[in-house]
């Protein structure tokens, strides 16, 4: 029977510790990028992103996020370059939001929350599936976007169309042909740390990798993600919003920038 988490009072990320002691452990994430101290790698390569829309397959209400899966049974939408090594397959993208605009991020900069973050993410194919490599210390990346409010961005207003489908837990449909790249920013310098997932089972597999530049989002939009429901059909309803873990200690742990 898998551990019941999620983002209130008596379930939230100051309750996981209890079933996931790992929570604790010393490469948890999110944490507060400190730009100030950041050290700049000459060594770290630009990201690699090559996506391929026909490997989109359904858009889920998790009860936890809303999650847009892709087919990773071949090479067809990888993450290579950057700091990692090899080829990363992307499984999936979801994202983390605010009741208010003021919040929602997971990653922070220099004390700022964004109003929402986009997850893409990756396994490294050395191993054999997303299961295997979430329990490796290479196994995992991810690409973290903040989404900030300005212009209606209308490659999300795809995403948040297909919202009121899947209003419940566990709702799903079909999302085909959707690419990815649409969500990147403009340019993709970074920061990068070891790290975690953010949320359970919080294993400590996850290289890092978040865009210095963000993407936009219209406030209107931004209420879009707010219309999900934490719960599932039949149950009393409880929307979907401050889904995010706070920053964690960044203990013995250093943030590299690919960009001075
Ligand atoms: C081994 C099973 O593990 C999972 O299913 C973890 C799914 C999962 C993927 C990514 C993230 S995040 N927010 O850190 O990008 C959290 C949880
Ligand atoms: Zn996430």
């Amino acid at each position: 029977m898998p551990h019941r988490w999620g983002y209130g009072a008596d379930d939230g990320p100051d309750t996981w510790h209890e079933k996931f002691p790992i929570a604790n452990g010393p490469r948890q994430s999110p944490i507060d990028i400190v730009t100030g101290e950041a050290q700049y790698d000459p060594e770290l390569r630009p990201l690699i992103l090559r996506y391929d829309p026909s490997v989109s397959m359904d858009i889920i209400n998790s009860g936890h996020s809303v999650q847009v899966t892709f087919a990773d049974d071949e090479d067809t939408s990888t993450l290579t370059g950057g700091p990692i090594t090899g080829t990363y397959r992307l499984k999936q993208f979801h994202f983390h939001w605010g009741s208010s605009d003021d919040k929602g991020s997971e990653h922070t900069v220099d004390g700022k929350l964004y109003p929402a973050e986009l997850h893409l993410v990756h396994w490294n194919t050395t191993y054999p599936n997303f299961g295997e490599a979430a329990s490796k210390s290479d196994g995992l990346a991810v690409v973290g976007v903040f989404l900030e409010i300005g212009d209606e961005n209308p490659q999300l207003q795809k995403v948040l169309d297909a919202l009121d489908v899947i209003k419940a837990k566990a709702a799903q449909t079909s999302f085909a042909d959707f690419d990815p790249t649409m969500l990147l920013p403009s340019t993709l310098d970074y920061w990068t740390y070891d790290g975690s997932l953010t949320t359970p089972p919080l294993l400590e597999s996850v290289t890092w990798i978040v865009c210095k530049k963000s993407i936009s989002a219209s406030s209107a939009q931004m209420e879009k993600f707010r219309g999900l429901l934490f719960s599932a059909e039949g149950e009393p309803e409880c929307y979907m919003a401050d889904n995010y873990r706070p920053p964690q200690p960044l203990k013995d742990r250093k943030v590299r920038t690919s960009s001075k």
